[in-house]
């Protein structure tokens, strides 16, 4: 392998669109430094493809993009550019499933039950694709995003719009009080290196190994449960008093990251939102295969089996539901699709954000924004919101103009926390004892549990939180900036967590740093009232914190987390330049289907570059490389300051029309720098070409816009095809070609 490669992933949706305009640019430019840039499929669709490889003929079959980088990531050679990708929810996967057996690739459908060995076979190889199934396996390291000071200069100078807060607001956070992961967290450190056991006891005392973990020295293993009746007590409750209170009613959950037990939680909101529905029907739904996990566009799509009268009866039975609950949040009020729906459609480290941005409201059916009551069952994590709303009733909305900015240090490498917790989760069959037992027969932790309750363990070792704890230090450091680690005296796990970092903290010369530990309510509190006054706070945090705070505090600074430099220092070394913070934007796909215009802002991705060339060039004294990421960055810039980012509607300049801008003026940088002649001379003539061109490569851009365009595959796509849509200059692919 040659050191000079840098791995470029293609993935799904806006980014892989995108992808297709913007990597010929990045290569055109990397191989005047000698870099190369490979293009590593990671796709939805790919990664499917890869899982049934030995059983596709041979023009079929695919490599395994994921497992090749995921060995890179464990050199130190890794320099791996990583967009967002689908964590595939079942309704998603199977959609794409179908797509691929429509292009004629002979895959199994996904087996609803697997009673015999071939489905057993068969769902666990989908089981791998499924869900959150990349960024575990590359994330080999800890998270650092932040928002480069240029992108918070450009968002001070041009704010996006924000919502009103008023005090009058009756939006809120609704969470469970008793029986969730919260009340429920046990912890234990464990002294050495052992083999331990996650054992079901039945009712009647016979015990069922449900897995063996190996565990380090060290490693923290926390377990805990929710109780499925006080769930379904408290949608019910939940749902009955925002009927009574009139507000509407939301819910957010990430059942693509959490696949495993937030399909579960979903499932139970679907069958209690629409209990009529599901006792009148519940033995037919089982024979024709609905699965409420799937959401109620389940229903919809299992019921055309039926009979049409029969169809229509259910149909008005649903309809029927709406009158005695309350008024339910829209994904797509024109489309008639609720947020329960598709588990996928409301993620709530997007979701909860966007609704605070948007003066704490949720779309209603009749396509106007309301007060929402947000439903988010575990209190672990649900509080953080409710407390930025309490902040945004007393203070009103934040002003993008002002504020300061918090910036992250998540602790996330080798499946840290919730990350790894999915072979780990079970929804319990019958009531009985989860327990964890250690090599000597010792109870080191136990639950007792209910039929459908749902039991999971978490592993955190001990390398990661030496590293996360180093890393918060070393950026507190480097910016000179407070910093808050996030641990919470109620939580069992924080308290495991909380020794590490007073140890590790030791490691670090701390003198004159403000590094604090906070409870989550205090530590977003004091992290809001320093924003309001302009000031910056690091957090310093767990996984899911670190998931859901890379979100929201973007999206309130910024106006979306595309705009965030997202690093993964690996623990071997390497490096992974993630591309913004957020995901891929499905309804960027149906805007360049329907007028061919893609609003996707690549921001991330130039930033992510930047980083990784910069990176490249130290690691292999390239000093090329070096001065490519500099102009890159100072290209960066000035495309921020010219307002050449892609704007939402047609007319204006989208996504290719931003890549140009780049290129050109990246070019004109190169130009003009007098570090490295050679560059310079090279790039003078793209330089000159691009700008005496800028009116005719704009006007060649803009006119495919507004009529539909064609993708052929939309999780399956062929970038060549995807070119002819995504690359319509031919004089800007010309002087690209020409270099
Ligand atoms: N790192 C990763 O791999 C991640 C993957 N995901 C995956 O992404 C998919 C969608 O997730 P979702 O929660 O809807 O979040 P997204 O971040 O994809 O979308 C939320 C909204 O953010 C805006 N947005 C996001 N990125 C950009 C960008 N580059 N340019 C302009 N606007 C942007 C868009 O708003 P608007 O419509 O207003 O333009 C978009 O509709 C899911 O499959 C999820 O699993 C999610 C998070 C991270
Ligand atoms: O892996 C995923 O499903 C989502 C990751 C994500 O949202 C994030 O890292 O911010
Ligand atoms: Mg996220």
């Amino acid at each position: 392998m040659s050191n000079q490669t840098i791995y470029y992933t293609l993935t799904d949706e806006a980014p892989a669109l995108a992808t297709a305009s913007l990597l010929p640019v990045f290569s055109a430019f990397a191989k005047e430094a000698d870099i190369e840039l490979k293009l590593t499929d990671i796709s939805l669709a790919s990664r499917i493809l890869a899982s049934f490889s030995d059983l596709l003929p041979a023009d079929q079959k695919v490599e395994d993009g994921l497992q090749f980088l995921g060995e890179l990531t464990l050199t130190p050679e890794a320099n791996i550019v990583k967009l967002p990708n689908i964590s595939a929810s079942l309704p998603q996967l199977t959609a794409a499933i179908k797509e691929l057996q429509a292009q004629g690739y002979a895959l199994p459908d996904y087996p609803e039950s697997a009673e015999t060995a071939e489905a057993k076979d068969i769902q666990a190889r989908y089981a791998k694709v499924l869900g959150s199934a990349v960024n575990p396996v590359l994330r080999q390291g800890n998270s650092d995003r932040r928002a480069p000071a240029a992108v918070k200069g450009f968002a001070r100078k041009n704010p996006h719009s924000m919502g009103k807060w008023k005090k009058t607001s009756v939006s809120h956070v609704d969470h469970m009080r008793s029986g969730d992961f919260y009340s429920t967290e046990q912890s234990v450190t464990m002294d050495s290196a052992q083999t331990v056991n996650i054992e079901f006891v039945a009712q009647d005392g016979s015990v069922e190994v449900k897995k063996s973990l190996p565990l380090l020295e060290g490693e923290i293993l926390d377990s805990m449960n929710i109780s499925c009746a006080k769930l379904r007590e408290f949608f019910e409750a939940s749902l009955q008093e925002a009927k009574e209170d009139n507000i509407m009613w939301s819910l957010h959950l990430k059942a693509t990251m959490m696949k495993v037990s937030h399909p579960i939680v979903f499932g139970h909101a679907v069958t209690v939102f629409f209990k009529d529905v599901f006792e009148k029907y519940g033995e037919l739904f089982k024979e024709i295969g609905v699965n409420p996990n799937n959401g109620l566009g389940s229903v919809y799509d299992k019921i055309k089996s039926l009979p049409e009268a029969q169809q229509e009866e259910i149909k008005q039975a649903i309809q029927a539901v709406y009158s005695t609950r309350p008024e339910l949040a829209m994904v797509d009020s024109d489309k008639g699709i609720t947020n329960l729906h598709v588990p996928s459609d409301v993620i709530v480290d997007a979701s909860m954000p966007a609704m605070i941005r948007n003066s704490g409201k949720m779309w209603g059916r009749d396509g106007k924004a309301h007060d929402a009551k947000a439903v988010i069952p575990d209190r672990t994590y649900a509080r953080i919101y409710q407390e930025t709303i309490n902040f945004c009733k007393t203070n009103g909305e934040f002003d993008p103009t002002t504020m300061g900015t918090v910036p992250n240090v998540g602790l996330m490498a080798q499946k840290a926390q919730e990350y790894g917790s999915h072979d780990k989760t079970y929804e319990v069959a019958a009531a009985g004892t989860m327990r964890v037992v250690d090599a000597q027969g010792n109870v080191l932790m136990e639950h007792a549990v209910e039929k459908g309750d749902i039991w999971r363990a978490c592993q955190t070792k001990d390398a990661p939180i030496r590293d996360w704890v180093k890393l918060g230090v070393t950026r507190a450091r480097q910016s000179n900036t407070p910093a808050v680690f996030w641990l919470e005296e109620e939580r069992s796990h924080d308290n495991e967590l909380r020794k590490k970092v007073e140890l590790y903290l030791q490691e670090h010369d701390t003198t004159g740093l403000d590094i604090r530990i906070m409870p989550y309510n205090e530590a977003i509190r004091f992290s809001m009232e320093r924003i309001i006054r302009g000031e910056d706070t690091i957090s310093v945090t767990g996984n899911i914190l670190r998931d859901y705070l890379t979100d929201l505090f973007p999206i309130l600074e910024l106006g979306t987390s595309a705009k965030m430099l997202s690093i993964v220092p690996m623990l071997n070394g390497g490096g992974m330049y993630e591309t913004g913070a957020g995901g891929s934007a499905p309804k960027h796909v149906q805007q360049l289907m329907e007028e061919n215009y893609l609003r996707w802002d690549s921001l991330g991705e130039f930033l992510a570059v930047a980083v990784s060339f910069e990176e490249l060039g130290i690691k292999n004294s390239n000093e090329k490389a070096k001065v490519l990421a500099e102009c890159l960055d100072k290209a960066t810039g000035k495309l921020l300051d010219t307002n050449k980012s892609p704007s939402r509607k047609v007319g204006g300049i989208d996504n290719r029309g931003s890549h140009f801008y780049l290129a050109m003026y990246w070019a004109q940088e190169l130009a003009a720098q007098t570090s490295d002649a050679e560059l310079a001379a090279k790039f003078a003539p793209l330089a000159k070409t691009l700008t005496d061109q800028e009116t005719t490569i704009v006007a060649e851009l803009a006119e495919v816009q507004g009529k539909a365009a064609n993708l052929a595959g939309y999780y399956n796509i062929n970038l060549e095809e995807v070119a002819k849509v995504m690359r319509p200059s031919a004089t800007f692919n010309q002087a690209l070609a020409s270099l």
